[in-house]
């Protein structure tokens, strides 16, 4: 060694312990620094592709945080509030325990240097002993974080689906505006089903993965400025990474409990898009209350299944650290002291305490390291946090807002906005009457800009007119779904009159499910209708063999991709016959079925009394109105009593002549056949009458 080497190694050895206080504390500043950024400063503005919304760590993020706090955690001595405080303790009993193990750790091997195998036995004791509280702590902390999420997620799902299909005893056809009427969110499905999930999930892990670690780096410096044992700390890396690596292989499966979960996780989601897709049927036919009943129970077994996943990962988890972590460094620490018993001039009183810090200094820059990581990490989760809370926020600010009847709706180019800005009144009434109200689409196009019209009961009314022109927005105007811009609007309540479209809804359930939709079986029965009155009901749409046909009342399948067109409508007009609501409108309702079948349909609606408002083009009903509303597209239309035989002779005559007229062109190109052929025979001279001599 050079003399200037050794003048070096001298100048190291005298200031090693004030050069290693300057590294640690730069490394605690560092932290520290870190950690202050990742909650103080902006993230950099992140710009989504279609420019729309930024989303950051900034002061709108925790504003939106904290309202949906108040949703998640709506008193102190919630279920949330004490699943939030038990965390806090368990990550609290951590690092004590943490602190605890790093001294036991140290004086394991100090023992074991110091050649006192009672003592080193002892200590290999009180580690056995401290595994219990150490596993049981870890496992509890992900178990607890895990049933966090869930509470959160079910407090916010429960908020959502209020204001989507409505709270016990009040319903809401926002899941047909958010649909229909309004742009700012296409996919509701997803978000309440994936959306809510992910933040509630990232929102549970935040506080574990900020506060602690920022706590962890400031204790465990504290420890180690006390005593610097800087050496470890690439030998520690090496070994964080090789037990990682050993974690990750002894991982086991858990891809069956996980494939249960995406399907269970699908048919919640295919259940909300069944909604969507099929909004407007459903409003008409006010079905919330089922679909709602049916949502909690496809999320009531995702749950179930969730919490068993949940004891399951966390028995396992508790296994997996005991044997790998605890055992393993039990086993490795008796290892390492085999040379020492038998070599027992190995230790010294000076070197037991050098060796006793060095492994307490160890483990400390271990957890601390750990920490410190986590720290760094923890901006990358709050970002994320930030997105899932936008798009959360976004959701139920939209459901307010549409619940309020403000939409945000692309407009076509000719759109009257002004019309936008008024309301027009709506009546409870025994009548139906629409006095200057305009049909005006989302998009703000005026179809027809003072519509009048009245029908009391039994005077049933047809409504003609070409595709596009209003007929189905008028009856969406009568429902409620799209509102009513100016003049007056007067109807019954919804539960006295039913929609039946030319594509009717089939809901998920029993074959009875499907005649008796919205209602329930046990609605049924307090109605005091039977399955036999079912089949009755079945006779008057020509029905009746499905019962047998399909297995029977109770047979469940997909309806709406095993039935016929014409079987749907025929089930469709069956809905109509056992509820008896004082008006139906039918729309196109029929289209599918034969004649005969609609002839004995419109019987008996007619028998029944129920009064209709039907859109049709065949004129085989006509007989069973009494009034037309006449569309023709271009914004016009009238309002008058149907003569039905006078407007079938009408229109007979108009077909026999449209009849004759096409065979005119027929007509005279034969007639120049004819002439051509008198030419060839007699020779033609135009001058003169038409000679054949045939
Ligand atoms: N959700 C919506 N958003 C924007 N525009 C819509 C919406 N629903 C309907 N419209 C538009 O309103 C107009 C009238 O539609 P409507 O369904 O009332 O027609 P219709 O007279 O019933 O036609 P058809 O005989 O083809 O059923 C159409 O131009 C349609 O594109």
């Amino acid at each position: 060694m050079s003399k200037e080497s050794g003048n070096a190694s001298v100048v190291y050895t005298r200031h090693r312990p004030a050069i290693q206080r300057l590294l640690i504390t730069c490394f605690v500043a560092y932290t520290l620094r870190t950690s202050y950024t990742t909650f103080r400063y902006p993230a950099r503005p992140k710009q989504k592709k279609d420019g729309k919304e930024r989303v950051q760590i900034d002061a709108l993020f925790y504003s939106r945080l904290s309202r949906l706090l108040k949703i998640l955690i709506p008193s102190w001595n919630s279920k949330e509030a004490l699943l939030l405080a038990m965390h806090s303790s368990f990550l609290l009993l951590r690092t004590v325990i943490s602190l605890y193990v790093a001294t036991l750790d140290g004086r394991i091997v100090s023992s074991l240097v110091r050649a006192q195998p009672k003592q080193f036995l002892l200590n290999i004791a009180k580690w056995m002993a401290v595994a219990v509280p150490a596993t049981y702590t870890n496992s509890m902390l992900s178990y607890v974080q895990s049933k966090l999420a869930i509470a959160y997620r079910t407090r916010l799902t429960r908020e959502v689906m209020d204001l989507y299909l409505g709270k016990e005893g009040e319903s809401s056809q926002a899941f047909y505006q958010l649909a229909n009427l309004d742009d700012r969110t296409s996919d509701a499905d997803q978000l309440i089903t994936l959306d809510i999930q992910q933040f509630s999930t990232a929102l549970a892990a935040i506080y574990g993965n900020t506060a602690k670690p920022v706590l962890d780096v400031i204790l465990y410096n504290y420890q180690l400025s006390r005593n610097v044992g800087a050496e470890g700390l690439v030998l520690l890396t090496v070994l964080v990474q090789s037990s990682a690596a050993l974690l990750r292989a002894l991982t086991p499966s858990f891809g069956a409990l996980a494939a249960q979960e995406s399907q269970l996780s699908g048919t919640l989601r295919t259940t909300h898009s069944r909604i969507l897709a099929w909004a407007e049927e459903i409003a008409f036919l006010s079905g919330e209350t089922l679909e709602k009943l049916k949502l909690d129970r496809a999320y009531f077994s995702l749950l179930t299944h969730a919490a068993h996943s949940l004891q399951v990962r966390a028995a396992h988890a508790m296994l997996e650290e005991g044997v790998v972590k605890w055992l393993w460094g039990a086993v490795g620490m008796c290892i390492c002291a085999i040379p020492v018993f038998f070599n027992l001039g190995a230790g010294g009183r000076g070197m037991g305490e050098r060796t006793e810090g060095f492994v307490t200094n160890r483990r400390l820059l271990l957890s601390a390291s750990d920490a410190f990581g986590r720290v760094l990490y923890s901006y990358k989760e709050l970002s994320e946090l930030a997105g899932y809370t936008a798009r959360v926020s976004q959701l139920l600010d939209t459901l307010h807002s549409v619940r309020s009847g403000h939409f945000e709706k692309r407009l076509s180019a000719t759109a009257d906005t002004s019309l936008f800005e008024q309301r027009g009144t709506v009546e409870e009434s025994d009548e139906i009457e629409f006095r200057d109200v305009p049909i005006v689409s989302p998009a703000g196009e005026v179809l027809v800009r003072k519509l009048t019209f009245h029908v009391k009961p039994g005077q049933h009314l047809l409504i003609v007119g070409p595709n596009g022109c209003g007929k189905s927005s008028t009856f969406r105007i009568l429902g409620g779904l799209w509102p009513a811009y100016a003049g007056l609007v007067r109807k019954p309540p919804p539960g006295e009159f039913t929609y039946i479209p030319q594509r009717p809804y089939l809901s998920l359930g029993t074959l009875r499910d499907q005649v008796i939709y919205p209602h329930g079986k046990e609605e049924m029965d307090a109605k005091g209708v039977t399955d036999d009155d079912l089949l009755s009901i079945l006779a008057h749409v020509d029905l009746e063999p499905i019962v047998a046909r399909e297995g029977g009342w109770d047979a469940a399948r997909d309806w709406s991709t095993s039935l016929s067109g014409g079987d749907k409508q025929r089930i469709a007009m069956a809905r109509l016959f056992y509820h008896k609501p004082k008006y139906a409108i039918l729309d196109e309702c029929t289209s599918s079925v034969t004649l005969e079948v609609e002839k004995l349909m419109f019987d008996h609606v007619a028998e029944l009394g129920i009064t209709l408002l039907t859109v049709s083009h065949r004129p085989s009903l006509w007989k069973y109105h009494k009034m037309i509303l006449q569309f023709d597209g271009q914004g016009n239309y009238i309002f008058t009593e149907l003569d039905a035989e006078k407007r079938l002779a009408l229109q007979e005559e108009k077909q026999t002549l449209e009849a004759k007229l096409e065979e005119v062109p027929k007509m005279r190109a034969r007639l120049e056949e004819l002439k051509a052929v008198a030419r060839d025979r007699v020779g033609y001279n135009p001058q003169q009458p038409l000679e054949l001599g045939l």
